[in-house]
């Protein structure tokens, strides 16, 4: 097998849009069909894969869930194994998620342990969200684990860092759309118009005042606008304009209310600018919540085996559809430190790799002691 390393290189050049990672897919399948056959079941679902080592005296299964898809970006890290796919990158640390995921397999595909493992290779957790639907499938269902497992790559922490927290880890989040339709024409005769991109300019003014004045202080919430798109040429009213966003929040309360106030002002610019609106709020993930006792028996567990730095951290408002695995199965995400300058979702960022070799030796040491008898 080629090591790790170039794993992930390899996985880097072929970044993909969720449900299209057709390239991701057929290379992992690949490379697993030059592990011994003996002792794995494979399977596929969508572009997703599942992979079962079967135990040598099984009670319970116990797995690992990867991410696959890549991000809309343009590559900017300088690498020699940059993006091959325009547009696309690697820009969240999925390729390390799989290649941490490659080198357990292999590990134990020549060492079962007396547990079944089951690794899931899952796709679109950028979006629309592979979780859920992989979740309620039958094939889920037949291979469902007893306890879950799973990494992010943390930018900001030195490498090979566990950090971890009981219950909520990463924030419950919404996809936001908002299209504005008004009346286009010239810019010369702005009455005769309604204009949709200062329409839209206000209405992202306006949701700027639902975090500081409606979410209580205590409490945190982002309604964050990524993508403002409106009007065909510079001297042509526009009639059409969207926005793209996202929310966070703590609970599911805290997400219903801030979807209240947004429809209110969506409302209030709908009335005041005389244009129809839409609202669209695309795919929502559940929060994280880490179970509690697997998650303090794995951070003790990572202090005794040495790990570089074990501590406990925040709740992040990031979100990830593995908080949809959780709801059902027991288990914990964590992070891995990767110590880089650049944050997730940056066109520059550039992981540490060693991080890998630190994740692969600490979940193989994990899986062993949770999952062998003697
Ligand atoms: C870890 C991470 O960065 N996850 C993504 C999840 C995206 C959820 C969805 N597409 C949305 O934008 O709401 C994140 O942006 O936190």
């Amino acid at each position: 097998m080629k090591s790790l390393l170039e794993i992930r290189k390899d996985l880097h050049r072929i970044p993909e849009p969720g449900f299209l990672e057709f390239k991701t897919q057929r290379y992992i399948l690949d490379l697993i069909s030059t592990f011994p056959q003996n002792h794995l079941e494979i399977y596929t679902w969508e572009t997703g894969i599942y992979v079962k080592v079967i135990g040598r005296n099984p009670s319970k299964t116990i797995a690992y869930r990867t991410d696959m898809d890549g991000l809309p970006i343009v590559e900017e890290t300088g690498y020699d194994f940059s993006s091959l796919h325009e547009g696309m990158m690697h820009a969240c640390g999925h390729d390390l998620h799989m290649t941490i995921a490659i080198g357990l397999l292999s590990h134990f595909a020549q060492n079962p342990i007396d547990d079944h493992l089951l690794f899931i290779f899952q796709p679109a957790e950028e979006g629309p969200g592979g979780a859920l639907p992989m979740r309620e499938s039958d094939l889920f269902q037949q291979l469902r684990p007893d306890i879950i497992t799973a990494l992010h790559i943390a930018p900001e922490y030195p490498v090979g860092t566990i950090a971890v927290k009981e219950g909520l880890l990463f924030a419950n989040t919404s996809e936001l759309f908002i299209d504005l339709v008004g009346k286009g024409g010239h810019a010369a005769y702005p009455h005769l118009s309604n204009d949709m991109v200062v329409a839209a300019s206000h209405l992202v003014t306006q949701m700027q005042s639902i975090v500081s004045r409606n979410v209580d202080p205590l409490d945190s919430a982002v309604v964050t606008i990524g993508k403002i798109t409106g009007g065909t040429k510079q001297n042509i009213i526009a009639e059409k304009a969207r926005l793209e966003g996202t929310i966070r929040t703590l609970s599911p309360e805290a997400m219903d209310k801030v979807k209240k106030r947004i429809e209110a002002l969506v409302e209030g610019i709908s009335r005041g600018y005389e244009c129809e609106t839409m609202i669209d709020y695309g795919s929502n993930y559940r929060q994280v919540d880490n179970e509690p006792i697997l998650t303090r028996e794995f951070m003790e567990f990572a202090k005794q085996q040495g790990a570089v730095n074990v501590f406990e951290c925040k709740e992040a408002m990031t979100g990830e559809d593995y908080g949809y695995f959780l709801e059902k199965i027991p288990g914990f995400m964590f992070w891995l430190g990767v110590d880089t300058p650049y944050g997730l979702h940056h066109s520059k960022l550039k992981p540490q790799e060693e991080a890998i070799g630190h994740a692969v030796d600490l979940l193989i040491q994990y899986f062993i002691f949770k999952g062998n008898r003697n």
